[in-house]
Parts: C-alpha cells; structure tokens; sequence
C-alpha cells in the first residue's frame, strides 16, 4: 500500500477511535491525535500537536505523561491520569522498536473513566446505603415481631421470621412443625396479623380436642332440627367462623383417619355442606396447619393422608426447639423475669449463675416450659435473688452431671495439655458449684467431701471471693 494511503488510513483509524489514540516520537514529540479527545485536557490540537510530552507534563496538561513513561521504562505502561479540567483518564502506552531494539514511536490509548468511576462511586455509596436500610429493615423487624409475642436473637428464628412476613402477603398454606411449646401457635397469629386478612377472624382450632363424632358438626356447622341436643337455630361451624379470615388447625397431626378425608375435601373445594344441609357454601379463607408430631413419618405408616399432607405441605416452617436456639435463652429470660415481676409485683432477679444454668439446661418443653417454671421459681421462692439452689432439681441434675462428668474435665485436659491446671480448673469449677448450691463453707466442705479449712484455702487460692460472688 502506499504511504499516503497508509497515513490516510492511520488518519481514519485515530478520529473514528471511541480512544483517544495518540502517537509520539522518540523524543515525546505528539505527531498525531484526535483533537476531538483533547477536551478532557483543557486544550486544543494547534496547542499539543508538534509539542513535546515533557512539556506538556511540565504545564501541568500530561499529569502525568504515559509517553514520557513508556519512553522512560522502554515498555508497555499505564497509568491513570488527572486532568486540569477534573477528569480521570485511563492511558496506555506502547513503544514501537526498530530492528536495532530503539524505540522510534509511541503509541498510546487514554479513555475518559470518569463517569464509570463516578457510577462506580455511587454503586459503592447506595450499597452502603442499602446495608444501612437492611439493618434498619431488620431491627424494625425484631421490634415489630415482639409486639406479636416473639422474641428472638437466634439466627434459625429471625429466618422464620423473615419468611413469615413475606408469606404473610400470599394466601399460600402455611405448616408450622415444631415440638410442643415453640412458639407455633404464636407464629401463626403473627402471619395472620400481617396478612391482608387481618381484620377478619382467625379461628384457631385444636384438632386434638374435638372428638371424632363432633368432628362434622363442629368444624362444618349444622342446620336447625339436624340432631338432638342440637341448637334451635342450627350453628356455624368453625370453617365459616373463619370466612375471609385465616383457619389455624393446630395438633393436625391428631386428627383420625375418617376426619381427614372430610377435611381434605374441604380444604381442596372451599365449600362446606352443614350438617342437616342441603347446599354448599363457598368459604374464603387462608389456612395455617401446625403440629408437633413428624408428620412425615405418620404418612409413611398410613397414619396421615398423602393427599392431605400434600395439600397442608405447601410452606413447611421448622421451628427448632430451645436447646438448639440457646443464644434465645437471655432475652426470654430477661421479658418473662419482667413481666412476672409486673404480673405480680415483685421485684426479683435471677443470679448470674442461674442464668447460666438455664441456658445450660436442654428445655425439652421449650419456651413454654420456661415460662411456667419461671413463673413457679419466682412465685414460691421467699428470696429477691434466685439462686441455683431455688430451681427445680431437673434444671440443677443437669447442670451437676454436666460440670462433674469426664467430658469436662477430658475437654480441659485436651486443651492445656497440662494436669496441674486441669485439675485446678476442675477445683475451681467445683467450688463455684458448691458455692451455689451452700451458704456457708462448712456446707460446702460438707458438700465437696473435704474439710472446712481446706475450703477456705482453696477458695484464697483461687482468689474467690465469696460475697462478692454472691453479689453478682
Ligand atoms: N419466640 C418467643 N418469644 C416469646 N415468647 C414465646 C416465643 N415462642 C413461644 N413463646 C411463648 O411460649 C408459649 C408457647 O408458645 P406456643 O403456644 O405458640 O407454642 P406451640 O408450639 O404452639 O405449642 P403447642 O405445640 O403445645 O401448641 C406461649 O406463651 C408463647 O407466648
């Protein structure tokens, strides 16, 4: 090709570039460039073209030169640049050798990447932003649950939470499993009082507590005159108690076999034939299930309905029990001391040690069992402070074999590899022990099989101080 042509291609390549394309010489002369991309530096073609980098570079315009730069290292370079005119540009810059290995060119690229980096700032900024809502989205959360009766910090909890709140916008059928006492039934109160439902009924039912010959008449209702002994005026059932509003079937799992296909149809057709009845009526309603039992299995014995299971199975929700949420332990505690306290106006308050040991003990009636032994410990003991020895023998047993047994004193040798120290660990766990469960240090010799001044000892050895352990 020939070399006009040549450069009148190079010319075409340099102004249709989206790049600022630039070419200097061996001693940083600029030869060509797209005047249109000079903006960006605050200065026209007739002020570069013909002009060296360095001086540019000196002026302040090239802040700084990747020509001068590719020159300098006698390799590909980039770097970024800050123009006069507050812009940020990318450049890169390649040398050109001749066969002796001189470089007789420089060729670079440079693109404007101020709007990307100010995009890139302002992703970064709403990203912030958004971690700052989502917090503030979550505490609002967690307050918004306890006013619903739920308190939590567990992880496993605050997931159901999250996922109750965004089923309670559908009408979808929830399955709340769980053992007793964790929380189902107050779950499902809280799904219906989120819903758009949530000025109609909830009708909560117990399965367990409706025999199998009231099964009919109660969940579906009954016309006047239908059988003796019923009302004159006939009854609704509680299906239609729940029209437009949510049905909560709690001990689902109770139900006999006979029942639940009556139910199964119901569920599936939403119409309901009372008792004595001669037409249908279409109930609109959200139905919730729970039960305590595994469900799963009961299928599999031909003890539930398959067809029923899957009707109820749409959303199942595990709630776990307490002893695999310990970290829900303290904030229970803390509502349910204040609350009894207000209920009965006392003033009492729980020793650290029995916080310790009710976070120890496995709670196989979860927060239910909590509650109520609580309310029991509070109410039977004389003292404002309830110390360990004040509590059920069960919560205590557990928390004696756990500290007495090998996996502890196993676990301390393991980690220190040094008998000395595990036994004094040992000690001085059994000493706190002692001290929970005595008053005095003669009880406490009397309790730990040594004497009375070997007691007072050891605890001068540990540094324990008896009152003020009892203080806190
Ligand atoms: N996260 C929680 N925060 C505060 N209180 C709770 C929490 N979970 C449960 N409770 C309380 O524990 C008690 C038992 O809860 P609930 O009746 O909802 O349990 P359940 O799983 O439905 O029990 P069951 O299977 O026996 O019907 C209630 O007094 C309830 O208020």
């Amino acid at each position: 090709m020939e070399k006009h042509i040549l450069n009148m291609v190079l010319d075409k390549i340099i102004e249709t570039s989206n790049n600022n394309i630039t070419i200097t010489d061996h001693q940083g002369v600029i030869l060509r460039s797209n005047p249109n991309h000079w903006s960006i530096y605050g200065i026209k073609a007739d002020q570069y073209l013909g002009k060296s980098v360095y001086q540019l570079q000196k002026e302040g315009i090239l802040s700084p030169s990747i020509h001068a730069m590719v020159l300098e290292n006698k390799k590909t370079c980039q770097i970024l640049q800050h123009t006069k005119t507050g812009k940020v540009v990318m450049a890169t810059g390649f040398p050109i050798f001749d066969e002796k290995g001189n470089i007789v060119c420089v060729i670079s690229y440079s693109q404007d990447q101020t709007e990307i980096l100010n995009l890139q700032e302002e992703y970064e900024r709403l990203q912030r932003k958004l971690v700052s809502y989502q917090t503030e989205v979550e505490e609002l959360r967690e307050k918004d649950a306890e006013q619903y009766g739920i308190l939590f910090r567990s992880q496993s909890i605050e997931q159901i939470v999250k996922t109750i709140y965004r089923v309670s916008k559908t009408d979808a059928t929830v399955l709340l499993l769980g053992p007793s006492g964790v929380g189902k039934s107050t779950f499902a109160r809280m799904l219906h009082a989120n819903s758009a439902r949530k000025n109609e009924p909830f009708i909560e039912v117990n399965c367990s507590t409706i025999p199998e010959t009231l099964f009919e008449s109660e969940m579906f209702g009954y016309e006047a005159g239908s059988f003796t002994g019923a009302n004159k005026q006939g009854k609704q059932g509680l299906i239609e108690q729940a029209k437009d509003g949510t049905l909560f079937l709690d001990e689902i799992g109770e139900l006999p076999l006979s029942v639940q296909a009556k139910l199964l149809r119901v569920l599936q057709e939403k119409k309901v034939m009372r008792v004595g009845g001669k037409e249908e009526r279409h109930i609109n309603f959200r139905l919730i299930a729970a039960t305590n039992q595994d469900i799963e299995s009961m299928v599999e014995k031909g003890e539930f309905r398959l067809d029923l299971f899957y009707r109820v199975n749409i959303i199942p929700l595990h709630i776990p029990p307490l002893r695999e949420r310990k970290e829900d332990i303290p904030i229970l505690l803390q509502h349910y001391v204040k609350s009894i306290n207000e209920k009965y106006q006392l003033s009492k308050k729980l020793h650290t040690t029995t916080y310790d040991l009710f976070t120890q003990y496995e709670w196989p009636g979860n927060v239910r069992e909590l509650e109520n032994i609580l309310e029991r410990v509070m109410l039977t003991t004389d003292e404002e402070i309830i110390y360990p020895e004040h509590l059920p023998a069960t919560i205590k047993k557990e928390h004696l074999s756990e500290t007495t047994t090998l996996p502890f004193i196993d676990h301390h040798i393991d980690e220190e590899h040094n008998l000395k120290k595990a036994v004094e660990q040992v000690e001085k766990r059994l000493l706190y022990k002692a001290m929970e469960r005595c008053k005095t240090t003669y009880e406490m010799a009397k309790y730990l099989g040594i004497s009375q001044p070997s007691i007072v000892r050891k605890l001068k050895q540990y540094s324990i101080n008896m009152k003020e352990e009892r203080k806190k």
